[in-house]
């Protein structure tokens, strides 16, 4: 299937050839002669300029260099863009794993995982840089040439540069042109996420602690004017957290210069951030904590684990302090020279521990995050390839950065599912391919969590990995007390759920200065429907799962097994005609809110009151500081988030989580209300939480009250067991996707039927999904699980992917899209 027989290089020919992965959806890599002058340059990891298909050019990475000659000719590597490579063998070990696992093409894989101003093709835009200047003295004559017509029009493409150099390679000068940061790449999401820079004034890191300003407050040496105004910085900080400069010169009425005077005095640091970026702390460690008896011998535990496995669960009941552990772990593998990645569920969510750890680890620690804009993403990138960059605090996408020595891998909330990716491709699993990322470079991996997913807890037992328990909180205090309050009244009036229970412990525990969370599952749009008068949930007779109303068909759907039922008219259980629809949202609650508490603080967070990162980072910090007294929020406020003064939780729709339509309802709802409830009492005192429920018997609702998550793992994990499902089986998702109804169900169909012919007894469905159409897409599902066989994936993924393209040559099928989903959440 090699493309092209143009060139003749008969003459000048190396004897070499290059594997290059183009960043494509191609099937495979494609073979470039390697001239005889590229010989010496030309390194695996590397950039290569080559055309592709007619007049298409771009940048590849050489994944192998081969002296079998090919059967076919091939035409030339055009140039070398790379001094020195810019990925690892691991990495190319690791984009290859995600392909064949995944089963997507490395083209893709390389596309995620590249910056984007290492992405060059002949649809690539060049941005001129605005903050570039007039000085083009460094340019050399093409780069000039270049430089200025950018400077006119501001935006290139590579055809205009092409013809204004009147030349085919220009990437090179390009290259250059990047380097030199006179020009970036255009990437659409860049655009939207124009970081602004702002100069933040903090402590350093030797007074990150109260304790350790007393003395010099009260020695002082400096200036009068120079103590008011780092008096003015705590009160500012106290009440606002993060110190913006100008905002503190103009409260303390001081200069520039005085401010100058106490950053050399090694007291404050001045710091230009983008929201999130931490760039000049000094580079110093400071770990001021004891690890508690339970804690420290946890660590030991874990340490002994990595003795003879590289994988660890930690299960740390909420607020046992695993943040605490991970800091004493990395403490060591960064004093031993090794690189850490602390992977997060969602950068954005965690700005909290992002201050946690910078508290200790100064500029050590570096943030790297898919939306900082191209030149800091490269600076980045470098850096941790030459090894400089220790520590890494990142989202899933951190996993593509080219690690030195990695040595430990930390997985934070291991069970989050944001670790997956959902689209485009590679829809990977951060988790996952962190484990096998890691096992290229013998590094440890740790993964931690309250509540382990059942995939992960299953391991632990298997043995494979290994478990190390944290069954008590900090300080002491008790898991919080657990109340479930049955609201079938007040659903019965249709009113926004606050039970009066709820509404009296919100008025006492905030008289008591104390803080509340309530939170409401956000997927209201998502409505399923509840008999009024006894709390009867439809459920599939086949399987333990509830029915879904569908929007399209107006009858329930099970997605468990694919079947489909009528719309109920008369409830079974009591006979009455009370069925309703719930799906009322945070923002209903807290206009209630607002009318029940007209004295209260309250705020609201979910995806449409924080848009973009510093919103729902200042709302965390005004929180934080007690300025707001309660809370409202999505999933959002369940992530790890760990606040002194919360005393009271309110789950408002239990009932919401628990009918969820599929194999993991139950686990994601054990995990979401013990994670909200976690939030509660973690410091000082013991917290309370009330679960509003309809079906207050549901048996998961006892076993959040009792936060027993062995019994929860014991009884989930033999309906895995029974229905075949994960971690006894691996699922394949396909979906299919066409804006005809009837072309999709055919080939939903007609593909069922294929794959049938070899793994018949895997399939379910196809299926129609909740929403059936989505972007005027219709969608069928067709779910396969394969047995966990060894040895056996491999051929079973080629058996789907031959039948898929077999599908494809079938004219009437043939522009149907088909998503592979593989291990989907
Ligand atoms: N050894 C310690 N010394 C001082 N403070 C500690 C220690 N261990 C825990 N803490 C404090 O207790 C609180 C809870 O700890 P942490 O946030 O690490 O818990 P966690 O296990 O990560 O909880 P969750 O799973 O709910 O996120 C934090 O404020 C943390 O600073
Ligand atoms: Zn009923």
């Amino acid at each position: 299937m090699q493309p092209n027989t143009e060139f003749d290089f008969a003459d000048k020919t190396s004897g070499y050839w290059a594997l290059v992965i183009l960043p494509l959806a191609l099937p495979t890599v494609y073979t470039y002669e390697i001239p005889l002058h590229l010989l010496p340059i030309a390194t695996v990891g590397s950039r290569a300029e080559v055309s592709f298909g007619k007049n298409k050019k771009y940048a590849g990475i050489i994944k192998a260099i081969v002296t079998d000659a090919p059967t076919y000719k091939t035409k030339p590597l055009l140039n070398i863009l790379d001094d020195a490579p810019l990925i690892y063998p691991q990495q190319l070990q690791l984009w290859q794993w995600l392909s064949d696992y995944y089963m997507c093409t490395e083209g893709e894989v390389m596309a995620a995982a590249l910056p984007a101003n290492f992405k060059l093709s002949s649809e690539t835009v060049l941005l001129y840089n605005t903050d570039f200047g007039d000085d083009f003295s460094a340019l050399g004559d093409e780069e000039y040439l270049i430089a200025e017509a950018l400077q006119l029009k501001l935006e290139l493409s590579i055809t205009e540069v092409q013809q204004i150099m009147d030349a085919t390679h220009v990437y090179p000068t390009i290259k250059k042109l990047i380097d030199k940061q006179v020009c970036f790449i255009r990437e659409e999401l860049n655009e939207k996420y124009k970081i602004k820079k702002e100069n933040y004034v903090l402590l350093h890191p030797q007074y990150a602690n109260e304790q350790q300003l007393a003395p010099l407050l009260n020695e002082w040496k400096g200036a009068h004017k120079q103590m008011e105004l780092l008096l003015a910085y705590l009160h500012l900080s106290k009440t606002e957290g993060d110190v913006v400069q100008s905002t503190l010169l103009k409260k303390a009425q001081a200069t520039t210069a005085q401010l100058k005077g106490l950053v050399e005095k090694h007291i404050l640091v001045v710091e230009s951030r983008s929201v999130d970026r931490i760039k000049s702390l000094p580079k110093d460690i400071f770990i001021d904590f004891e690890l508690s008896t339970a804690q420290q011998l946890a660590l030991a535990e874990v340490q002994q684990v990595f003795t003879q496995k590289s994988v660890c669960l930690l299960h740390g009941v909420t607020g046992s302090g695993k943040t605490q552990l991970y800091i004493k772990l990395m403490e060591q593998y960064f004093n031993a020279g090794q690189q850490v990645l602390y992977l997060l569920p969602e950068i954005a969510l965690t700005a909290q521990i992002i201050r946690r750890l910078q508290k200790h680890f100064g500029g050590n620690i570096t943030i790297y995050h898919s939306k900082f804009n191209n030149q800091e993403r490269i600076e980045l990138w470098n850096k941790i390839r030459t090894g400089e960059v220790k520590i890494v605090l990142g989202a899933r996408s951190a996993l593509f950065l080219p690690f030195k020595n990695l040595g430990l891998v930390l997985v934070d909330e291991e069970h989050d599912a944001s670790y997956k990716q959902q689209d485009p491709a590679p829809r990977y699993n951060a988790r996952d391919a962190a484990i096998y990322y890691g096992s290229l470079f013998n590094a440890k991996i740790l993964l931690g969590s309250a509540t382990p997913s059942l995939e992960t807890y299953y391991n632990a037992q298997q043995q494979k990995y290994g478990l190390v328990t944290l069954s008590e909180r900090f300080g002491g205090i008790q898991l919080p007390a657990i109340e479930i309050i049955n609201t079938t009244q007040v659903v019965q009036k249709g009113k926004v759920m606050i039970s009066p229970q709820l509404k009296e412990a919100i008025q006492k525990t905030v008289e008591a200065d104390k803080q509340v969370i309530l939170f409401q599952n956000r997927r209201g749009y998502n409505p399923y429907i509840i008999c009024g008068t006894c709390g009867y949930l439809p459920q599939c007779t086949h399987c333990d799962v509830s029915l879904t109303l569908h929007k399209y068909s107006n009858k329930m759907h099970c997605h468990y097994c694919a079947s489909i039922y009528p719309k109920l008219v008369t409830c079974p259980a009591c006979g009455t005609n009370t069925w309703l629809e719930k799906n009322f949202g945070t923002e209903k609650i807290e206009e209630q809110l607002e009318n029940d508490f007209t004295h209260f603080k309250i705020a609201r967070m979910d995806v449409d009151s924080v848009r973009g990162k510093t919103a729902h980072d200042n709302l965390i910090q005004l929180f934080e500081q007690q300025r707001l007294d309660i809370l409202v929020g999505t999933q959002m406020v369940v992530k790890g988030l760990d606040f002194d003064k919360v005393g009271l939780v309110g789950i408002l729709d239990a009932d919401g989580l628990l009918s969820f339509a599929d194999f993991r309802a139950n686990e994601r709802a054990f995990q979401l209300m013990e994670q909200v409830s976690g939030r509660a009492g973690r410091k000082e005192a013991q917290g309370k939480v009330m679960i509003q429920a309809v079906n207050v018997k549901h048996p998961i609702l006892a076993l959040v009250q009792q936060h027993n998550y062995e019994q929860f793992f014991k009884i989930e994990i033999e309906k895995r067991k029974e229905f075949f499902y994960p971690p006894f089986s691996r699922v394949v998702m396909l979906t299919l996707k066409h804006k005809d109804k009837t072309i999709v169900d055919g080939a939903a169909n007609r593909l069922a039927l294929l794959l049938s012919q070899d793994l018949k007894e895997f399939i379910t469905g196809p299926a129609a999904p909740i929403v059936g159409r989505l972007r005027n897409l219709y969608l069928m599902e067709i779910m396969i699980k394969l047995p966990k066989e060894a040895g056996k994936s491999g051929v079973y993924r080629k058996v789907i992917r031959n039948h898929i393209n077999l599908l494809h040559s079938e004219t009437t099928f043939k522009n149907v899209q088909v998503v592979v989903d593989v291990d989907p959440v």
